[in-house]
Protein backbone atom coordinates (compact mmCIF):
# COMPACT_ATOMS: atom_id res chain seq x y z
CA UNK A 1 0.00 0.00 0.00
CA UNK A 2 1.64 3.43 -0.44
CA UNK A 3 1.46 6.02 1.93
CA UNK A 4 -0.03 9.51 0.24
CA UNK A 5 0.50 13.25 1.84
CA UNK A 6 -2.65 13.18 3.10
CA UNK A 7 -2.48 9.96 4.57
CA UNK A 8 0.47 11.52 6.59
CA UNK A 9 -1.83 14.54 7.58
CA UNK A 10 -4.71 12.75 8.62
CA UNK A 11 -1.89 10.77 11.28
CA UNK A 12 -0.77 13.87 12.86
CA UNK A 13 -3.78 15.35 13.19
CA UNK A 14 -4.48 12.69 15.93
CA UNK A 15 -1.48 13.96 17.69
CA UNK A 16 -2.03 16.55 20.27
CA UNK A 17 -0.22 19.79 20.55
CA UNK A 18 0.55 20.71 24.25
CA UNK A 19 -1.15 24.07 25.65
CA UNK A 20 -3.74 23.70 23.20
CA UNK A 21 -7.15 22.23 22.78
CA UNK A 22 -6.26 20.89 18.71
CA UNK A 23 -3.59 19.03 17.26
CA UNK A 24 0.05 19.77 15.78
CA UNK A 25 -2.21 20.26 12.33
CA UNK A 26 -4.54 22.62 13.99
CA UNK A 27 -1.58 24.49 15.21
CA UNK A 28 -0.09 24.84 12.14
CA UNK A 29 3.56 23.63 12.80
CA UNK A 30 3.73 21.16 10.18
CA UNK A 31 6.37 21.62 7.14
CA UNK A 32 7.66 20.39 4.43
CA UNK A 33 5.76 17.21 4.57
CA UNK A 34 7.70 14.77 1.42
CA UNK A 35 6.63 11.10 1.06
CA UNK A 36 9.24 9.28 -1.08
CA UNK A 37 8.01 5.63 -1.65
CA UNK A 38 8.13 4.00 1.77
CA UNK A 39 9.61 6.81 3.76
CA UNK A 40 7.88 10.20 4.90
CA UNK A 41 9.93 12.76 6.08
CA UNK A 42 8.71 16.31 7.80
CA UNK A 43 9.43 19.41 9.94
CA UNK A 44 7.24 20.25 13.60
CA UNK A 45 8.43 23.93 13.37
CA UNK A 46 8.10 25.62 16.96
CA UNK A 47 8.00 28.90 19.03
CA UNK A 48 11.98 28.61 20.10
CA UNK A 49 10.42 29.45 23.70
CA UNK A 50 9.01 25.81 23.83
CA UNK A 51 10.84 24.15 21.56
CA UNK A 52 12.83 21.45 23.90
CA UNK A 53 9.55 20.91 25.46
CA UNK A 54 7.85 19.69 22.39
CA UNK A 55 10.64 16.38 22.23
CA UNK A 56 7.87 14.04 23.51
CA UNK A 57 5.05 15.67 20.97
CA UNK A 58 7.91 14.80 18.32
CA UNK A 59 8.12 11.15 18.98
CA UNK A 60 4.35 10.87 19.29
CA UNK A 61 4.65 12.66 16.13
CA UNK A 62 7.10 9.97 14.53
CA UNK A 63 5.17 7.09 15.73
CA UNK A 64 2.10 7.95 14.38
CA UNK A 65 3.06 8.12 11.02
CA UNK A 66 5.50 5.19 11.49
CA UNK A 67 2.30 3.14 12.32
CA UNK A 68 0.69 3.85 8.78
CA UNK A 69 0.38 1.01 6.90
CA UNK A 70 3.20 1.23 4.25
CA UNK A 71 5.60 3.33 5.98
CA UNK A 72 9.04 1.67 6.55
CA UNK A 73 10.67 4.78 7.72
CA UNK A 74 9.83 8.42 9.52
CA UNK A 75 12.36 11.31 9.53
CA UNK A 76 10.67 14.74 12.00
CA UNK A 77 13.22 17.73 12.73
CA UNK A 78 11.88 19.74 15.31
CA UNK A 79 13.12 23.24 13.93
CA UNK A 80 12.79 26.42 15.89
CA UNK A 81 11.43 29.96 14.15
CA UNK A 82 11.89 33.55 15.09
CA UNK A 83 9.68 35.54 16.87
CA UNK A 84 6.30 36.34 14.78
CA UNK A 85 5.69 39.12 13.13
CA UNK A 86 2.46 41.43 13.82
CA UNK A 87 0.16 41.71 11.60
CA UNK A 88 -0.33 45.15 9.81
CA UNK A 89 -3.92 46.75 9.19
CA UNK A 90 -5.97 45.57 6.60
CA UNK A 91 -5.65 48.24 3.46
CA UNK A 92 -7.60 46.39 -1.39
CA UNK A 93 -7.97 42.05 -3.36
CA UNK A 94 -8.16 40.52 -6.75
CA UNK A 95 -4.79 39.57 -8.12
CA UNK A 96 -4.01 40.73 -11.77
CA UNK A 97 -5.51 44.14 -11.79
CA UNK A 98 -4.24 47.13 -13.43
CA UNK A 99 -2.14 49.18 -11.46
CA UNK A 100 -3.06 52.23 -9.96
CA UNK A 101 -1.09 55.58 -10.05
CA UNK A 102 1.45 55.81 -8.13
CA UNK A 103 3.51 59.40 -7.82
CA UNK A 104 7.38 58.18 -6.96
CA UNK A 105 8.94 54.95 -4.49
CA UNK A 106 5.87 54.19 -2.07
CA UNK A 107 6.92 52.53 1.31
CA UNK A 108 6.08 49.72 1.96
CA UNK A 109 4.06 49.68 5.54
CA UNK A 110 5.92 47.62 8.40
CA UNK A 111 8.83 46.93 6.13
CA UNK A 112 11.96 48.29 7.09
CA UNK A 113 14.78 47.35 3.92
CA UNK A 114 13.80 45.69 0.97
CA UNK A 115 16.56 43.62 -0.46
CA UNK A 116 16.16 42.31 -4.61
CA UNK A 117 17.83 39.06 -5.17
CA UNK A 118 18.48 38.76 -8.91
CA UNK A 119 20.71 37.19 -11.29
CA UNK A 120 21.46 38.05 -15.10
CA UNK A 121 20.29 34.69 -16.52
CA UNK A 122 17.84 31.60 -14.87
CA UNK A 123 19.41 28.18 -12.90
CA UNK A 124 22.03 29.94 -11.04
CA UNK A 125 20.56 29.63 -7.84
CA UNK A 126 18.85 32.74 -7.48
CA UNK A 127 15.87 31.16 -5.55
CA UNK A 128 18.03 28.93 -3.55
CA UNK A 129 19.63 31.88 -2.47
CA UNK A 130 16.63 34.02 -1.35
CA UNK A 131 15.31 31.11 0.23
CA UNK A 132 18.78 30.24 2.27
CA UNK A 133 19.25 33.95 2.86
CA UNK A 134 16.25 34.33 4.38
CA UNK A 135 16.19 31.72 6.55
CA UNK A 136 19.47 32.48 7.90
CA UNK A 137 18.33 36.22 8.40
CA UNK A 138 15.24 35.02 10.05
CA UNK A 139 17.82 32.25 12.29
CA UNK A 140 20.27 35.58 12.87
CA UNK A 141 17.46 37.35 15.06
CA UNK A 142 16.11 39.29 12.09
CA UNK A 143 12.20 39.57 11.41
CA UNK A 144 12.34 38.44 7.73
CA UNK A 145 9.88 38.18 4.93
CA UNK A 146 10.38 36.34 1.00
CA UNK A 147 8.17 37.32 -1.70
CA UNK A 148 8.82 35.12 -4.69
CA UNK A 149 7.96 37.29 -7.44
CA UNK A 150 9.45 35.02 -10.03
CA UNK A 151 6.51 35.40 -11.70
CA UNK A 152 7.04 33.02 -14.45
CA UNK A 153 8.51 29.83 -12.64
CA UNK A 154 7.47 30.33 -8.98
CA UNK A 155 9.80 28.38 -6.66
CA UNK A 156 9.51 29.36 -3.37
CA UNK A 157 6.21 27.33 -2.10
CA UNK A 158 8.22 24.09 -3.23
CA UNK A 159 11.39 25.45 -1.74
CA UNK A 160 9.84 26.86 1.54
CA UNK A 161 7.28 23.97 1.76
CA UNK A 162 4.65 25.29 1.54
CA UNK A 163 1.35 25.19 -1.05
CA UNK A 164 -2.09 26.32 0.51
CA UNK A 165 -3.82 29.46 -0.64
CA UNK A 166 -3.53 32.53 1.33
CA UNK A 167 -6.45 33.56 3.00
CA UNK A 168 -7.89 36.84 2.10
CA UNK A 169 -10.64 36.91 5.31
CA UNK A 170 -12.17 40.95 3.53
CA UNK A 171 -10.94 40.36 0.34
CA UNK A 172 -8.53 42.85 0.26
CA UNK A 173 -5.52 41.86 2.64
CA UNK A 174 -3.78 39.25 2.03
CA UNK A 175 -2.71 37.17 5.01
CA UNK A 176 0.80 35.51 4.64
CA UNK A 177 2.59 32.33 4.92
CA UNK A 178 4.91 31.17 7.82
CA UNK A 179 7.50 28.95 7.37
CA UNK A 180 10.91 28.40 8.61
CA UNK A 181 10.33 31.57 10.80
CA UNK A 182 9.94 33.33 7.30
CA UNK A 183 6.85 35.21 6.52
CA UNK A 184 6.28 34.36 2.97
CA UNK A 185 4.19 35.38 0.03
CA UNK A 186 4.32 34.01 -3.96
CA UNK A 187 2.88 34.95 -6.66
CA UNK A 188 2.59 30.86 -7.27
CA UNK A 189 0.18 30.27 -4.49
CA UNK A 190 -2.80 33.18 -5.56
CA UNK A 191 -2.68 31.84 -9.73
CA UNK A 192 -4.77 29.26 -10.84
CA UNK A 193 -2.13 27.19 -13.35
CA UNK A 194 -1.09 28.98 -16.37
CA UNK A 195 -2.89 32.08 -15.52
CA UNK A 196 0.77 34.37 -15.18
CA UNK A 197 1.98 33.33 -18.48
CA UNK A 198 -0.35 35.17 -20.13
CA UNK A 199 0.42 38.53 -18.20
CA UNK A 200 1.80 41.35 -19.40
CA UNK A 201 3.54 44.20 -18.24
CA UNK A 202 0.28 46.20 -16.79
CA UNK A 203 -1.09 43.32 -15.31
CA UNK A 204 2.50 42.04 -14.24
CA UNK A 205 2.93 45.76 -12.21
CA UNK A 206 -0.69 45.46 -10.53
CA UNK A 207 0.05 42.25 -9.25
CA UNK A 208 3.36 42.99 -7.87
CA UNK A 209 1.90 46.58 -6.59
CA UNK A 210 -0.78 43.83 -4.39
CA UNK A 211 1.59 41.67 -3.24
CA UNK A 212 3.98 44.41 -2.26
CA UNK A 213 1.07 46.47 -0.48
CA UNK A 214 -2.05 44.24 0.26
CA UNK A 215 -0.28 41.54 2.19
CA UNK A 216 -0.15 42.13 5.76
CA UNK A 217 3.58 41.54 5.94
CA UNK A 218 3.78 43.03 9.76
CA UNK A 219 7.04 44.37 10.90
CA UNK A 220 9.55 43.22 9.23
CA UNK A 221 13.60 44.44 9.81
CA UNK A 222 14.00 42.85 5.92
CA UNK A 223 11.71 42.03 2.88
CA UNK A 224 13.94 39.57 0.61
CA UNK A 225 11.96 39.38 -2.98
CA UNK A 226 13.19 36.58 -5.48
CA UNK A 227 12.75 38.10 -8.78
CA UNK A 228 12.65 36.06 -11.72
CA UNK A 229 15.55 35.72 -13.72
CA UNK A 230 16.86 38.90 -16.11
CA UNK A 231 15.66 41.98 -17.19
CA UNK A 232 12.35 42.43 -17.46
CA UNK A 233 8.93 44.13 -15.84
CA UNK A 234 9.06 43.04 -12.62
CA UNK A 235 12.28 44.02 -12.15
CA UNK A 236 11.55 47.61 -13.82
CA UNK A 237 8.53 47.88 -11.51
CA UNK A 238 10.04 47.18 -8.22
CA UNK A 239 13.14 49.01 -8.77
CA UNK A 240 10.94 51.99 -9.50
CA UNK A 241 8.13 52.16 -7.37
CA UNK A 242 9.65 51.05 -4.03
CA UNK A 243 12.90 51.93 -1.86
CA UNK A 244 14.54 49.19 -2.70
CA UNK A 245 17.30 48.83 0.10
CA UNK A 246 19.72 47.31 -2.82
CA UNK A 247 20.34 44.07 -4.70
CA UNK A 248 21.93 41.11 -4.28
CA UNK A 249 23.11 39.59 -7.60
CA UNK A 250 23.90 35.95 -7.95
CA UNK A 251 26.25 34.18 -10.61
CA UNK A 252 27.85 30.97 -11.22
CA UNK A 253 31.56 31.40 -12.17
CA UNK A 254 30.93 29.92 -15.96
CA UNK A 255 31.57 33.03 -18.14
CA UNK A 256 28.75 33.08 -19.85
CA UNK A 257 26.21 33.25 -16.99
CA UNK A 258 28.73 36.40 -15.68
CA UNK A 259 28.04 37.68 -19.70
CA UNK A 260 24.47 38.18 -18.53
CA UNK A 261 25.11 39.50 -14.74
CA UNK A 262 27.01 42.43 -16.49
CA UNK A 263 23.39 43.33 -18.07
CA UNK A 264 21.60 43.37 -14.64
CA UNK A 265 24.09 44.98 -12.99
CA UNK A 266 23.75 47.14 -15.75
CA UNK A 267 20.32 47.47 -15.31
CA UNK A 268 20.53 48.43 -11.36
CA UNK A 269 22.94 51.01 -12.61
CA UNK A 270 20.61 52.85 -14.60
CA UNK A 271 17.70 52.72 -12.09
CA UNK A 272 19.88 53.71 -9.23
CA UNK A 273 19.22 50.47 -6.83
CA UNK A 274 22.72 49.66 -5.15
CA UNK A 275 23.72 46.41 -5.70
CA UNK A 276 24.85 44.97 -1.96
CA UNK A 277 26.98 42.51 -3.25
CA UNK A 278 28.03 39.33 -5.65
CA UNK A 279 27.27 35.71 -4.58
CA UNK A 280 28.63 32.91 -6.25
CA UNK A 281 27.01 30.15 -6.81
CA UNK A 282 28.01 26.40 -7.29
CA UNK A 283 31.36 27.53 -6.83
CA UNK A 284 32.93 24.34 -6.27
CA UNK A 285 32.28 20.40 -5.82
CA UNK A 286 33.95 18.45 -2.73
CA UNK A 287 33.25 15.00 -4.00
CA UNK A 288 32.05 13.19 -1.42
CA UNK A 289 33.87 9.83 -1.91
CA UNK A 290 37.48 11.05 -1.66
CA UNK A 291 37.32 14.55 -0.52
CA UNK A 292 38.75 16.14 -4.05
CA UNK A 293 37.47 19.61 -5.17
CA UNK A 294 36.81 20.41 -8.81
CA UNK A 295 35.78 23.48 -9.94
CA UNK A 296 32.74 22.14 -12.37
CA UNK A 297 31.58 25.65 -13.80
CA UNK A 298 34.80 27.21 -13.01
CA UNK A 299 35.73 29.25 -9.65
CA UNK A 300 36.25 32.60 -8.71
CA UNK A 301 34.63 34.75 -11.70
CA UNK A 302 31.92 35.80 -9.75
CA UNK A 303 34.57 37.27 -7.02
CA UNK A 304 36.70 38.74 -10.29
CA UNK A 305 33.81 40.25 -11.57
CA UNK A 306 32.99 42.04 -8.13
CA UNK A 307 36.41 43.23 -7.88
CA UNK A 308 36.64 44.63 -11.13
CA UNK A 309 33.69 46.52 -11.22
CA UNK A 310 33.98 47.52 -7.44
CA UNK A 311 31.28 45.95 -5.21
CA UNK A 312 31.26 43.66 -2.30
CA UNK A 313 32.13 40.26 -3.12
CA UNK A 314 29.62 38.59 -0.37
CA UNK A 315 30.41 34.34 -0.49
CA UNK A 316 30.65 31.49 -2.41
CA UNK A 317 28.32 28.48 -2.05
CA UNK A 318 29.52 25.52 -3.25
CA UNK A 319 27.98 22.49 -5.42
CA UNK A 320 26.23 20.30 -3.43
CA UNK A 321 23.47 17.22 -3.68
CA UNK A 322 22.01 18.80 -0.42
CA UNK A 323 21.14 22.07 -1.28
CA UNK A 324 19.05 20.32 -4.36
CA UNK A 325 17.90 17.55 -2.22
CA UNK A 326 16.58 20.20 0.38
CA UNK A 327 15.08 22.83 -1.93
CA UNK A 328 13.06 20.01 -3.81
CA UNK A 329 12.17 18.63 -0.36
CA UNK A 330 10.65 21.99 0.92
CA UNK A 331 13.17 23.14 3.78
CA UNK A 332 16.57 24.79 3.36
CA UNK A 333 19.80 23.14 3.50
CA UNK A 334 19.91 25.89 5.94
CA UNK A 335 17.36 24.07 8.18
CA UNK A 336 18.02 20.39 7.38
CA UNK A 337 22.14 20.84 7.56
CA UNK A 338 22.85 24.22 9.72
CA UNK A 339 25.97 23.01 10.44
CA UNK A 340 26.69 22.02 6.85
CA UNK A 341 29.83 24.16 4.78
CA UNK A 342 26.56 24.83 2.65
CA UNK A 343 24.53 26.32 5.50
CA UNK A 344 27.56 28.46 6.95
CA UNK A 345 27.92 29.82 3.77
CA UNK A 346 24.36 31.48 3.37
CA UNK A 347 24.79 32.33 6.79
CA UNK A 348 27.67 34.24 6.31
CA UNK A 349 26.30 36.15 3.92
CA UNK A 350 23.23 37.01 5.94
CA UNK A 351 25.77 37.92 8.68
CA UNK A 352 27.80 40.25 6.06
CA UNK A 353 24.49 41.97 5.42
CA UNK A 354 23.72 42.42 9.45
CA UNK A 355 27.42 43.68 10.06
CA UNK A 356 27.06 45.51 7.10
CA UNK A 357 24.27 47.61 8.90
CA UNK A 358 22.18 46.91 5.77
CA UNK A 359 19.51 44.77 7.46
N1 LIG B 1 24.75 25.23 -4.56
C1 LIG B 1 23.95 24.34 -5.11
N2 LIG B 1 24.23 23.01 -5.06
C2 LIG B 1 23.40 22.10 -5.63
N3 LIG B 1 22.26 22.40 -6.28
C3 LIG B 1 21.93 23.71 -6.36
C4 LIG B 1 22.74 24.74 -5.78
N4 LIG B 1 22.13 25.93 -6.03
C5 LIG B 1 21.00 25.66 -6.71
N5 LIG B 1 20.88 24.34 -6.92
C6 LIG B 1 19.79 23.65 -7.64
O1 LIG B 1 19.78 24.16 -8.98
C7 LIG B 1 18.45 24.30 -9.46
C8 LIG B 1 18.21 25.77 -9.88
O2 LIG B 1 18.28 26.57 -8.71
P1 LIG B 1 17.25 27.76 -8.43
O3 LIG B 1 15.84 27.34 -8.74
O4 LIG B 1 17.56 28.33 -7.12
O5 LIG B 1 17.74 28.74 -9.58
P2 LIG B 1 17.08 30.08 -10.12
O6 LIG B 1 18.20 30.91 -10.58
O7 LIG B 1 16.16 30.64 -9.14
O8 LIG B 1 16.27 29.51 -11.34
P3 LIG B 1 15.00 30.14 -12.09
O9 LIG B 1 15.58 30.83 -13.25
O10 LIG B 1 14.23 28.91 -12.49
O11 LIG B 1 14.28 31.03 -11.17
C9 LIG B 1 17.55 23.84 -8.32
O12 LIG B 1 17.21 22.51 -8.53
C10 LIG B 1 18.43 23.98 -7.08
O13 LIG B 1 18.07 23.08 -6.05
Amino acid sequence: MTVTRDDVLSALSRVPMPGTTGSVVDADIVRAVAVDGDRVRFILEVDPAIGARLEPTRAEAEAAVAALPGVAGVSVLLTAHGPAAKAAPPPDLKLGRHPTPQAGPEPVPGVRTIIAVASGKGGVGKSTLAANLAVALARAGKRTGLLDADIYGPSQPRMMGVSERPKSPDGKTIIPLHAHGVTLMSIGLMLKEGEAVVWRGPMLMGALQQMMGQVAWGELDTLIVDLPPGTGDVQLTLSQRYPLTGAVVVSTPQDVALLDVRKALDMFDKLKVPVLGMVENMSAYICPNCGHEAHIFGHGGARAEAEKIGIPFLGEIPLDLKVRVAGDSGAPVTVTHPDSPEARAFAGIARRLIDGGIV
